[in-house]
């Protein structure tokens, strides 16, 4: 895909007009903490002092991860596509949290190693069943991942939710998130790789010595693209596209946990002012979020010790950053409801 240029949101005005309007809401300056910085935010992604929210849209993107052979997870592949199902027959966390809070669910076959046939349901953008192991070559060639970046731009351009929600589901896609935090923020190995699903210890010295061989083999690899196309998944390259399109159609982005973030440093990284549009959702468990919401400069919203992904926090993020936009539409003003101000 092209690589859109991205607008930066930044603008003196408007910020004076937003803090204008969130400080004569009636309350004490500054009182509704986090939910006015929020406000503010989404105001100047909308460039308007009176932000709306259209029905939310989540894109679950599901892909198999040839590194898979290399016992760097917890669970079997198989639980990918079985999981799918999950989605489709809507028993997952993620189909309650989206329903609870009315987004658009929308489950996206990214290349999962699994036949379904055509599914209700189901968008088949499958790029091939799996990337290949990243141990031995490079997860994806150039092609599949300029392919995968085309689809997810190509379903966020489709979707008419001015905010949208990002998940994932693919067994062994925290070792590919950790592999891109370090190639891209140049944060030690042992810092970016965590348990997953569940690995012991013996399990994450085992992950992280497969890493380091891994990045020594592809040591040549050393563009934002390049890094995606060796060590990341089809999923992850449809979630970069996906945000970056996002970005341009000036959506909000509501940024998950490890893996998310992770296809957001790949976009960060080609167009920095991406970022002017990503609410941090919640600061995941898994070991390197934490670092790496930290090198993006990022604040998220909640901190629930969820290591789960397929947007679940994006999820539960929404109904604060629905009640920011709220807040700052539908309070009264000092002045409307002739409340006195502060005395000097
Ligand atoms: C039942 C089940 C449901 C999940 N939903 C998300 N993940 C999460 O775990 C996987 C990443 O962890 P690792 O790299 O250790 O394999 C991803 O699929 C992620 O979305 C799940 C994992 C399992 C087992
Ligand atoms: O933070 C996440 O998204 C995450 C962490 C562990 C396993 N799966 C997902």
């Amino acid at each position: 895909m092209q690589i859109p240029h991205i607008e930066t949101t930044q603008s003196a005005e408007l910020s004076a007009l937003l803090d204008a309007a969130i400080n004569n809401k009636t309350k004490p300056l500054g009182s509704l903490g986090t939910l006015e910085k929020v406000a503010k935010h989404i105001g100047l992604i909308q460039q308007t002092a009176q932000p709306t929210l259209t029905k939310p849209a989540m894109f679950v993107f599901a892909g198999d991860h040839g590194v898979v052979a290399e016992n760097i997870s917890a669970y079997p592949q198989s639980v990918t596509w079985q999981m799918v199902e999950n989605f489709l027959a809507k028993g997952a966390a993620i189909n309650v949290f989206a329903g609870q809070h009315d987004f658009d669910l929308k489950v996206v076959d990214a290349g999962v190693n699994h036949d379904f046939g055509a599914r209700d349901g189901l968008i088949d953008k499958k790029v091939a069943p799996s990337t290949q192991n990243f141990a031995q070559q490079a997860a994806m060639t150039a092609e599949q991942c300029q392919l995968a970046m085309q689809h997810g731009a190509d379903l966020v351009s489709a979707s008419a939710a001015n905010i949208v929600g990002f998940g994932e589901m693919g067994i062994g896609n925290t070792t590919s998130a950790a592999a891109l935090m370090h190639k891209l923020s140049g944060i030690s190995l042992s810092a970016c790789v965590g348990a997953g699903t569940g690995l012991n210890a013996d399990g994450i010295r085992h992950k992280q010595r497969v890493l380091e061989a891994a990045v020594e083999f592809h040591h040549a690899a050393k563009t934002p693209l390049q890094v995606l196309a060796t060590f990341g998944g089809f999923e992850i390259a449809m979630m970069t596209g996906a945000m970056l399109q996002a970005a341009k159609l000036r959506k909000v982005i509501l940024v998950d946990g490890f893996i998310c973030t992770s296809a957001l440093l790949v976009a960060a990284k080609l167009q920095p002012s991406s970022l002017d549009y990503c609410v941090f959702s919640h600061c995941s468990d898994e070991s390197g979020h934490k670092a790496m919401l930290e090198y993006l400069g990022a604040q998220p919203l909640l901190n629930l010790g969820l290591r789960l992904g397929e947007g679940t926090g994006s999820a539960l993020a929404f109904p604060l950053v629905h009640s920011a936009v709220k807040f700052l539409c539908e309070m009264a003003t000092f002045e409307s409801a002739q409340v006195s101000e502060k005395s000097e």
